[in-house]
């Protein structure tokens, strides 16, 4: 034992590695990468630790196909983002049958190795594949937890900062409901440096950033012919942060809902108090009547993915 924590990445690929270089440069964890491909993960990871020397982090990232799994033991956490990404013109439902598959055969492997861990799942579609993973795993709820909200959380804050003119860092927003275009981006509890947005913001400006946010992933398609990885990392291995750290930051996070906003046996996007637990917590945030019906129609089109699921 070196006293570092471990973490697992599966999927290998942009988001995967984009995540475990994240990961590494924190240099509190030792990081496995694994991918079905051969040597790609083994690949990434000399590339990943070579960069440290430059970057100042030491070279703890192995890589491994689909034959090492056992390196992946006693993980504390693991990020699933084995699966493929969608192209110009999908949706990310369009995904649903072939990244449940993968989905379903990755988290056996892990589930069996690493009993005790945090399982961050990226691969889309999200809420559905979160679903996936906690059937197969068998784990816990507080210990299945899907990265999402911070990401669609991110753009919009985005979009504010360059809209105001002012400091990302002085923005707070919240997109919660599920990882497709119904998303709700919570207007009411959007503030810049604690000013309500509507106050610096025009009604008219601020529903087209909404209505970017909510299309903010296929926007990257369009422009890439795949989709986004470096906010998407960068957001996962926040998520790894608050659990590996035990930092207990509310974050927008997919929780399996058993009841909270009026949701059950679903998976959903709310904020969640994360710490070494998991969701340790689903944290309530008064809605408008306006959002609270945008997030049922969120929660409708989630259900009519998950209901083609066989592992639910
Ligand atoms: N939740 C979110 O907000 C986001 C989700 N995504 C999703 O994440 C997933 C990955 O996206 P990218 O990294 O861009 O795709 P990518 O194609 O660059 O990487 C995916 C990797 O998964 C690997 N893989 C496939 N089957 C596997 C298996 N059985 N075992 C281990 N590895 C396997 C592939 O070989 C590939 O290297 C996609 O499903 C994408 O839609 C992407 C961005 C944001
Ligand atoms: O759009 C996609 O397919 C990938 C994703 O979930 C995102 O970038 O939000």
């Amino acid at each position: 034992m070196n006293g570092r924590k471990k973490v697992t990445v599966v999927g290998a690929g942009n988001v995967g590695a984009t995540c475990a270089q994240e990961v590494a440069r924190r240099d509190y964890a030792e990081v496995v990468l694994v991918d079905v491909k051969p040597d790609l993960a083994a690949g990434k990871a000399l590339d990943i630790n070579q960069a440290g020397s430059v970057l100042g982090y030491e070279p703890t990232v192995v890589g491994v196909d689909a034959s090492g799994y056992d390196a992946s033991a006693g993980s504390d956490v693991v990020v699933i983002t084995a699966g493929l990404p969608r192209k110009p013109g999908m949706s990310r439902d369009d995904l649903v049958k072939t990244n449940e598959t993968i989905v379903a055969e990755v988290t056996r492997e892990i589930a069996k190795r690493s009993k005790q861990a945090v399982l961050v799942i990226v691969s889309n579609p999200l809420d559905a594949m979160c679903h996936v993973a906690r059937a197969v795993s068998k784990f816990p709820r507080e210990r299945v937890v899907g990265m999402a909200g911070i990401l669609d959380t991110a753009r919009f804050e985005c979009f504010i900062a360059q809209e105001t003119g002012l400091s990302v860092k002085e923005v707070t927003a919240t997109v919660l409901g599920g990882h497709g275009d119904q998303m709700v981006p919570v207007v009411s509890a959007t503030t810049v440096g604690g000013v309500p947005l509507d106050q610096l913001v025009s009604a008219a400006k601020i529903r087209k950033m909404v209505e970017r946010t909510k299309v903010g992933g296929g926007e990257i398609v369009k422009l890439l012919g795949t989709s986004a990885w470096y906010a998407p990392g960068a957001a996962a291995a926040q998520m790894v942060d608050a659990i590996c750290l035990d930092e207990k930051r509310v974050l927008p996070c997919t929780a399996y809902l058993q009841g909270e906003y009026g949701i059950r046996d679903l998976y959903m996007g709310v904020p969640v108090k994360l710490g070494a637990g998991g969701a340790e917590e689903v944290v309530k945030l008064r809605l408008t009547a306006a959002e609270k019906k945008m997030l049922k129609l969120s929660e409708a089109a989630v259900r009519d993915v998950v209901q083609v699921l066989t592992h639910r």
